[in-house]
């Protein structure tokens, strides 16, 4: 064990940063004693000042209608799409409505839902017309007998479980379009333009009482990508992941870099084996990405114990969590911004 444990560190190149402060605790699973919380993200990247009051709003929201969804089912999966379902049907955000367009100027999103429980997973990929990605990768988990779809096939299966078609362009808003256009203006100017990740990606992760946790994420990927082109908000140990042993993770970004480098696994791997917090583990890991490849990222994570992971190397990155009656958000370095709610229920 000790072996294969120095192997897979060695091939991982995990430098030994990180102090050992303490030893694995017991699975929290006996105790049924933590504090439920449900974390979301709108995304990582450069925010424009016009957007934030909408994005704050939207963002809050999120974290707690998938805390109150926690609060009536007690089930983290339940937890994590319900929160991302509020940040599809809000077109500050790059998911659902709202989403970036292709270079052709049609909606195609990516989503993917983990329960770490039983490490079951649903992805899709090339959803079109649909109001909830994620619901979908949902369905694929728990109604085929695959686990990732994508294109007609991921669309045959909504339409058998019911989902409601959109007529086209239903999904498409007027500032995407508009994205999309002045985007193609620059590209005609200078090839070398490089291709911007507009943020506004969505994802939670969360954690019920008896240490299960949960993670998903839903993006319309990046602005004017060709079509066909899949990021890395549904590959699992990139941008997704979910493991009751550890704990799970949403990530945000450059797609191509995130999937490069295995975001999500390397950070959930330094979280085991080498006893970092899972916030030191993300800023190494997303450290080591923009470092190595010049191309940044943003995640939010929760242990297996309730620790919360918050980091992002972009400018900013739309966060906010739900735990009890405090609501915590922020969208810039250093942001922790307390509120306490009630809910009537
Ligand atoms: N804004 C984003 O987070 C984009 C997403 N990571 C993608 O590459 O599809």
């Amino acid at each position: 064990m000790r072996l294969s444990l120095r192997l897979l560190n060695k091939i991982l190149q995990i430098p030994n940063l990180c102090k050992r402060t303490a030893q694995r605790k017991e699975s929290s699973l006996s105790t049924g004693r933590l504090q439920p919380i449900v974390l979301v993200h709108g995304g990582a990247g450069s925010i424009d000042d016009a957007k934030v009051p909408g994005i704050k709003i939207g963002i809050k929201r999120a974290a707690r209608s998938g805390y109150k969804q926690l609060q009536q089912t007690g089930s983290v999966l339940d937890a994590v799409e319900q929160a991302v379902k509020s940040l599809e049907d809000d077109s500050h955000f790059n998911a659902g409505y709202g989403s970036v367009l292709t270079w052709e100027g049609t909606v195609e999103m990516d989503a993917a839902i983990m329960d770490g429980t039983e490490m079951e997973a649903g992805c899709v990929s090339l959803v079109r017309d649909i109001k909830h990605p994620i619901t979908l990768a949902r369905c694929v988990m728990e109604k085929s007998r695959h686990r990732y779809l994508a294109g007609d096939g991921a669309m045959q299966l909504a339409r058998s479980e019911g989902f409601d078609i959109l007529p086209k362009a239903a999904l498409i808003t007027e500032i995407a379009q508009k994205s999309l256009n002045d985007y193609k203006v620059r590209r005609n100017k200078s090839e070398n333009c490089k291709l911007p990740i507009p943020p506004g990606t969505v994802g939670a992760v969360a954690i019920d009482a008896f240490g299960n946790v949960a993670a998903a994420t839903s993006t319309g990927g990046t602005m004017g990508k060709l079509p066909g082109r899949i990021g890395d908000s549904p590959l699992l140990g990139a941008g997704t992941y979910a493991d009751n042993e550890i704990g799970a993770i949403s990530a945000t970004g450059h797609g191509e870099t995130i999937m490069r480098y295995n975001v999500a696994s390397r950070i959930l791997a330094l979280v085991q084996h080498k006893n970092c917090t899972i916030q030191q583990a993300a800023e190494q890991v997303l450290q080591q990405m923009t470092l190595r490849f010049k191309e940044t990222a943003g995640i939010i994570a929760i242990d297996h114990r309730g620790q919360l992971g918050i980091y992002f190397t972009t400018p900013r990155m739309s966060w906010a969590y739900q735990k009890g009656e405090e609501l915590h958000s922020g969208i810039q370095a250093g942001d922790n911004q307390i509120e306490v709610v009630c809910d009537e229920s």
